[in-house]
């Protein structure tokens, strides 16, 4: 067949919801429906759009797998129905079980036509490292998909698979293809989009032809899925490129000729907006896909909290948060009046409860001193702020950061409480960093910055006793924050470490806290990925371990 003059695709980089099926069916036939208006004779969504991504153990139930299946087959005659039978619809979803393979399904890409659906194609390569599962839950698939669409020749790929060397780019080098198209779930971590552009890069020259890579948008527990979905070829030109953290439909226009026309090319983000944007959405969506419309949490005046309240804020405006201050003894005046105005520049309700006579009340009773008696005020704090969720329906959000965290630096069931955790994944250092740009951008706006000034430059402390400060008890955070990126994500040892020039002190001092604190990270909330390797799914140490080395 001679080709057309041309194949107009359309990226829906959408955001779905996990085991929502019919919501996510009716966005995918909202968004064909726009593609169709707007031209396309393909469209093509991120990695199983339909069941929503990752379904982990949702995979095992048999009733799942069959409602997608039904709301696949419905969605063809829908879109037939709707007028958009002309259509090639692009999806994945769950697939079916293999006879030999037990429970497990497939990971599966779905061609939906003229009612029908025409073609499927089963994820090869399943990803098993870092936050991925995929052995657990999914079977492989074992051959490549191409088909014909106005004289052009496509071939079909779903995420891990491009992330393979001798995947199905390999596999179709001798297709001839005219386009490959992949369809992703890749979660966000900072600096990931060009690692996806080289990768994809490699992938189009193996083809010989530009690769579609449509990835999906949106927070689902821990991960954020940062969209950026793109057009690539094979000497790196980006043919097209969506937003990120956001939903969008962008027209690529592949020509006769090899040539290309996209209505979209959107603008690179730097790395602080792309992390700061990654933690908005993150919570954003965790309260939106889980019933919450506001939030609560402690205000002490500290850079934390204060950073955490201005994403609260972005995610679901001011007047949604409550900014509760809960002055002890030890608080400074100046704590307070920082909170006060964080609160008051980010529109926030906010509350005071002081907790001195609650202390005392405890005190009476259980006369605690020395660590007991500073983490009984935190507990305190914690209680209100859960006070204050369960009688709203507020979403409590802890504020620790990935340094706190990484030392146990928190006190359990105390300031460690709470739904969602937004920074959990920023060392010290990255919070101040994240707040002075969050500021510099208000500026820029012509708005008020919403950080005081001085929650950024005060040293930082728990005032839980006279004169407490964080360097009492941990090395100065901008060493900190060094030896833990070495310690956690390079996965150094205490010879490495040495080695990396850390004196034996600072090693010893921070690998002992980092180890004793697996426990208490372990019941931590959730909080959003944004580095290469987060606490979590990311690091699985035993709480258990009597190694020091
Ligand atoms: N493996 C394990 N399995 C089960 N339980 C374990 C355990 N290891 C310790 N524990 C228990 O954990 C408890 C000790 O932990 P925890 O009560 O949290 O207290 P702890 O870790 O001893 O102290 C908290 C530290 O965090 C500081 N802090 C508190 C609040 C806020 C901030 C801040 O700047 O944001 C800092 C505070 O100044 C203090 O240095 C003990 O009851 C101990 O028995
Ligand atoms: N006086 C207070 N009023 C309200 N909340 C508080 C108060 N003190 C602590 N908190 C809550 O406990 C969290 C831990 O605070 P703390 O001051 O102990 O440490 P931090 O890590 O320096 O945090 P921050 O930078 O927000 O102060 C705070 O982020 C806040 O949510
Ligand atoms: N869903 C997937 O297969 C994702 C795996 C891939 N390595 C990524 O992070 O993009």
């Amino acid at each position: 067949m001679t080709k057309a003059a041309s194949l107009p695709f359309a990226l829906a980089q959408i955001n779905t919801r996990v085991g929502d099926i019919e919501a996510n069916k009716k966005c995918i036939l909202e968004f064909s429906q726009k593609a169709h208006e707007r031209g396309a004779r393909v469209v093509v969504f991120p990695e199983m759009t339909l069941s929503g991504y990752p379904i982990e153990d949702l995979a095992f139930r048999a009733t799942f797998r069959r409602s997608a299946e039904s709301a696949a087959q419905d969605m063809a005659q829908t879109l037939k129905d709707n007028g958009c039978g002309a259509l090639f619809v692009v999806v994945g979803t769950v697939g079916t079980t293999h006879a030999e393979s037990s429970d497990r399904p497939t990971n599966t890409l779905l061609v939906l036509h003229d009612g029908q659906i025409l073609h499927t194609y089963d994820k090869q390569f399943l990803p098993n490292y870092g936050v991925f599962d995929e052995f657990r839950i999914f079977t492989p698939g074992h051959d490549t998909l191409t088909m014909d669409i106005d004289g052009y020749h496509l071939g079909f790929a779903i995420c891990e698979d491009i992330w393979q060397d001798n995947g199905p780019a390999i596999q179709l080098a001798q297709s001839n293809l005219d386009v490959l198209v992949t369809i992703n779930g890749s979660p966000f971590e900072e600096n990931k989009d060009h690692v996806r552009t080289d990768l994809c890069i490699k992938r189009a020259g193996e083809v010989d032809a530009p690769v579609i890579y449509v990835n999906q948008v949106g927070g689902q527990d821990d991960l954020v899925f940062d969209g950026g979905s793109f057009v690539i070829d094979k000497s790196g030109n980006i043919l097209a490129r969506l937003t990120q953290f956001d939903e969008d439909l962008c027209l690529w226009t592949l020509h006769a000729d090899g040539t290309s026309t996209a209505d979209e090319i959107a603008r690179d983000m730097d790395t602080d907006e792309e992390v700061y944007n990654a933690c908005v959405l993150g919570l954003k969506d965790y309260m939106r896909k889980n019933g919450f419309k506001g939030v609560v949490l402690g205000l002490s005046g500290g850079i934390d909290s204060a950073l955490v309240a201005t994403m609260a804020a972005d995610a679901c405006g001011g007047e949604n948060v409550w900014g509760i201050s809960m002055p002890s003894m030890y608080s400074s005046d100046g704590s307070k009046d920082d909170a006060a105005d964080l609160a008051r520049n980010i529109g926030a309700h906010y509350e005071i409860q002081p907790i001195e006579p609650l202390f005392m009340s405890f005190q009476n009773q259980l006369k605690l001193d020395g660590i007991a008696a500073e983490n009984l005020q935190a507990r305190i704090r914690g209680v209100i702020v859960m006070a204050y969720s369960n009688s709203r329906g507020l979403l409590a959000l802890a504020t620790g950061n990935k340094s706190e965290l990484a030392c146990g630096y928190s006190t359990i069931y105390g300031d460690a409480v709470g739904g969602y955790a937004p920074i959990k994944d920023l060392l010290k250092t990255r919070v101040w960093q994240l707040s002075r740009w969050r500021n510099e951008q208000a500026l820029k706006h012509g708005e008020v910055p919403p950080i005081p000034e001085n929650s950024i430059v005060k040293p930082p402390s728990a005032e839980l006793r006279p004169g407490q400060k964080d360097s009492d008890s941990l090395p100065e955070y901008d060493l900190l924050d060094s030896v833990l990126e070495a310690y956690i994500e390079k996965a150094h040892g205490r010879a490495d470490l040495l080695e990396d020039g850390f004196d034996e002190k600072t090693v010893d001092t921070v690998m002992r806290l980092v180890d004793r604190a697996e426990w208490k990270r372990r019941q931590y909330p959730l909080g959003p990925k944004v580095t290469a390797l987060a606490f979590g799914r990311d690091r699985r140490l035993p709480i258990t371990n009597a190694f020091r080395e």
